[in-house]
């Protein structure tokens, strides 16, 4: 199915997203937009009678080509676990950061991921992939002080170009792997590449320590204090004091990452909600979750934070929500809606893995029951990238490469 044609996803048996539910309706695409939903066919048919349909999952923060690290030391502490990863990359090359994030691609889309934030070291090989498998994705250069100089980060940076479906973004480490002037560097580079900051922040209680050591301030009020808060999409962020929270605008939730690295902490996904920020949902890398499954993420979101706050104020919404309509928001892209004039970035599942199929449970059964292999089909920008079973072949042939080369 071509991006300029129309066509029809027809007798839809669910059309969900975080606004509205129904039922048996057809849902017309053209070029790469929605443009109605209702009675009408036009076009090409896609007989939807047993697909549930939903807005394309955004993974709003990941490490693609930490592919290879999956399983690798794994069961140890975030600290340690960080300094030996770090001597592995200094040895990587960018061959095998993009074979990795080749597969983490393959992976995402499969599972229903129409778009990704990537935080990693080979950003032009991210974008090529991207672009080969139509996937969105934002990416950028690492600012690591132990792994590039700043200034080497900073002029890389700026060649990037933007494509349809890639955006470069300004990504950090931390605070405690850069210096304040890598930190000033930085924000002006986004400024000036019209960007935001894409930071992991408040992660441990250590780092909290260290902060407060370091520059007598919490991490967050740290990056306040620098102006830089307020272009920052802050990843983690679970060991947040409540007064920090008016500073931030965007904030990225790994609830399994926390949960795996034993460094959850309390993510105040509803009281940024309550504050009309910007809350997306993330897996981490492969090596930190260890699945880039964006359905088990939404429902780690949920439990973890009825584990850790005591109360079921985060409901299966919330959720769905953060991983579409939010995500699209993040990306500044008009999708993650099924609505007319909105991109047509879709996903199609299996309406017999979602069970019992009434109009108020289905949430409900998205959240807590779904799981990526429940994909059937995924559109993204009006255009089918994946089919159940497609490129089976080449992730065979990429596996095989990294099997001969795992460390
Ligand atoms: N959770 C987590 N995952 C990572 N992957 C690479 N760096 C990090 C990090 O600092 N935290």
């Amino acid at each position: 199915m071509s991006g300029n044609k129309t066509y029809t996803l027809v007798r839809c048996r669910f059309i969900v997203d975080s606004e509205n539910i129904v039922e048996n309706l057809n849902v017309i695409i053209q070029g790469n937009v929605i443009k109605s939903i209702g009675h009408e066919i036009e076009g090409d048919e896609i007989d939807c009678s047993n697909y549930v349909v939903i807005p394309g999952l955004i993974n709003a923060h990941t490490h693609s080509g930490m592919m290879i690290f999956r399983g690798y030391y794994d069961d140890s502490e975030l600290a340690d676990w960080l300094s030996r990863i770090w001597d592995e990359e200094r040895k990587m090359t960018q061959k095998v950061m993009n074979i990795g994030s080749e597969i983490s691609v393959i992976e995402m889309l499969s599972k229903g991921t129409t778009g990704f934030v990537d935080m990693y070291f080979n950003p032009e090989g991210v974008k090529e992939i991207a672009e080969k498998y139509g996937i969105r994705v934002e990416a950028g250069y690492t600012f690591l002080d132990s792994m590039m100089e700043p200034h080497e980060v900073d002029s890389r940076q700026r060649k990037l170009s933007r494509t349809n479906y890639f955006k470069p973004i300004v990504n950090v480490h931390s605070i405690y792997s850069t210096s304040v002037d890598t930190l000033k560097l930085a924000k002006q580079l986004a400024e000036e590449t019209e960007t935001r900051i894409h930071i992991h922040v408040a992660e441990t209680r250590n780092e909290i320590f260290q902060s407060k050591k370091k520059y007598g301030k919490f991490p967050v009020e740290f990056l306040h204090e620098l102006n830089i808060v307020e272009i920052s999409q802050l990843v983690h962020l679970g060991w947040v004091a409540n007064w920090e929270l008016e500073y931030v605008e965007m904030a990225t939730h790994c609830p399994t990452s926390n949960m795996k690295l034993a460094t959850a902490g309390f993510f105040p996904f509803i009281d940024m909600i309550e504050k009309g920020k910007n809350v997306t949902i993330g897996t981490d890398g492969p090596s930190t979750n260890n699945s880039l499954d964006m359905f088990r993420e939404m429902k780690n979101t949920v439990l973890l934070q009825r584990h850790s706050y005591w109360d079921t104020r985060i409901k299966a919404l919330h959720a769905l929500k953060s991983a579409t309509e939010e995500g699209y928001k993040l990306m500044g892209i008009k999708g993650g809606k099924i609505k007319e004039g909105y991109m047509a970035d879709l996903v199609l599942l299996d309406s017999d893995q979602l069970y019992p199929l009434k109009k108020d449970r289905i949430v409900s059964n998205i959240v807590y029951n779904a799981v990526g292999e429940n994909v059937s089909k995924v559109i993204i920008d009006g255009k089918i990238a994946y089919e159940r079973g497609k490129f089976s072949a080449r992730k065979k042939e990429l596996l095989s490469l990294i099997d001969n080369i795992l460390i």
